[in-house]
Order: structure tokens, then C-alpha cells, then sequence
């Protein structure tokens, strides 16, 4: 289950992705918005990032005008590694070295194509592992240590 959301200034190529997903046959959920008024991106940052901390969805995607502020939302929560990525190498990097959970893009920054061809290459590339898994485990610690909780 992938779990989507965005702002006013995501909406559009949220739903464009929305079409891939569907296209692809991959279960997803929109979270909102769900229309063009101005909202604020944290709700609809908290909402996917929300579910998949907690481990009801296994991945999300976020889109605001930027990728920023869905990016700083995202990454509040634990077990969250959500990377903001604006071409397909990111995308590709996001998956392969960072096993980013969660994927923002920037609906005002991409155009539609190349969205599409950055979420399919972060659906399609595998996490290598290996010296990598380290590097998350150590990003683990560091949220251990600080205590992060959801409430
Ligand atoms: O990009 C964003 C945050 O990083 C959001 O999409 C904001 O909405 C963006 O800052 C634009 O805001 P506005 O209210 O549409 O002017």
C-alpha cells in the first residue's frame, strides 16, 4: 500500500501519479487534498508520514509546491527516511542507498513525464544493502537516542 498526499501546489501531479500507480495495478490511498484550495502541506505531511512510521502503509509519496516542506514534515517522524528527489538518478539513489520510505517531489519544480519516470524508477530499483544497511542503522540510533514518539 502506498499512501499519497499534497498540497494545493501537489495536487495536480499528484494525481498524475495517482494514474501511474493505478496504471501499474499498485494499491494506494489518497489522503488528500482533494481539491485546489489552499491548504496547509503539514496535515497532509503528518497524515502520510503518519502511516507509514506507524507501518499501515509501506511507502508514501508527498508532493508541495517545492518537495521542502513536505521533506522537513517527513522526516519528523520515526522510522521515516523520506528524500526529496528532482530528477531520476535521486529517485534511483533515493531507493538503492537510502531505502527512502517515503518520496517528494516538487509539483510546481517537475513536469509530469519526468515525475512519472522518477516514481517508477524509486518503485523499480532495489536497496542494496550492504554498507548502506549501516548507514540506516546509525541514522536508527540517532532517533533512539534522541526519543522520538509519535502521540
Ligand atoms: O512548497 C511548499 C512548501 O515547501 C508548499 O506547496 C507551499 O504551499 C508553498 O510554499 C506555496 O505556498 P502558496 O500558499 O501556494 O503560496
Amino acid at each position: 500500500m502506498i499512501v499519497l498526499g499534497s498540497d494545493h501546489g501537489g495536487l495536480e501531479l499528484k494525481n498524475e501519479i495517482k494514474n501511474l500507480l493505478d496504471q501499474r495495478g499498485i494499491p494506494c490511498e489518497d489522503l488528500g487534498t482533494h481539491n485546489g484550495d489552499s491548504v496547509d502541506y503539514p496535515d497532509f505531511g503528518v497524515a502520510v508520514s503518519r502511516r507509514v512510521s506507524e507501518g499501515s502503509a509501506e511507502k508514501g509519496i508527498l508532493v508541495c509546491s517545492t518537495g521542502i516542506g513536505m521533506s522537513i514534515v517527513a522526516n519528523k517522524f520515526p522510522g521515516v527516511r523520506a528524500a526529496l528527489a528532482t530528477d531520476v538518478f535521486m529517485a534511483t539513489m533515493a531507493k538503492e542507498h537510502n531505502n527512502a520510505n517515503i518520496l517528494v517531489l516538487g509539483g510546481r519544480v517537475l513536469k509530469t513525464e519526468l515525475a512519472r519516470e522518477m516514481v517508477a524508477a524509486w518503485l523499480d530499483t532495489a536497496f542494496a544493502a550492504g554498507r548502506h544497511q549501516g548507514r540506516l542503522d546509525k541514522i536508527a540510533a540517532v532517533e533512539r537516542q534522541l526519543g522520538t514518539k509519535l502521540s
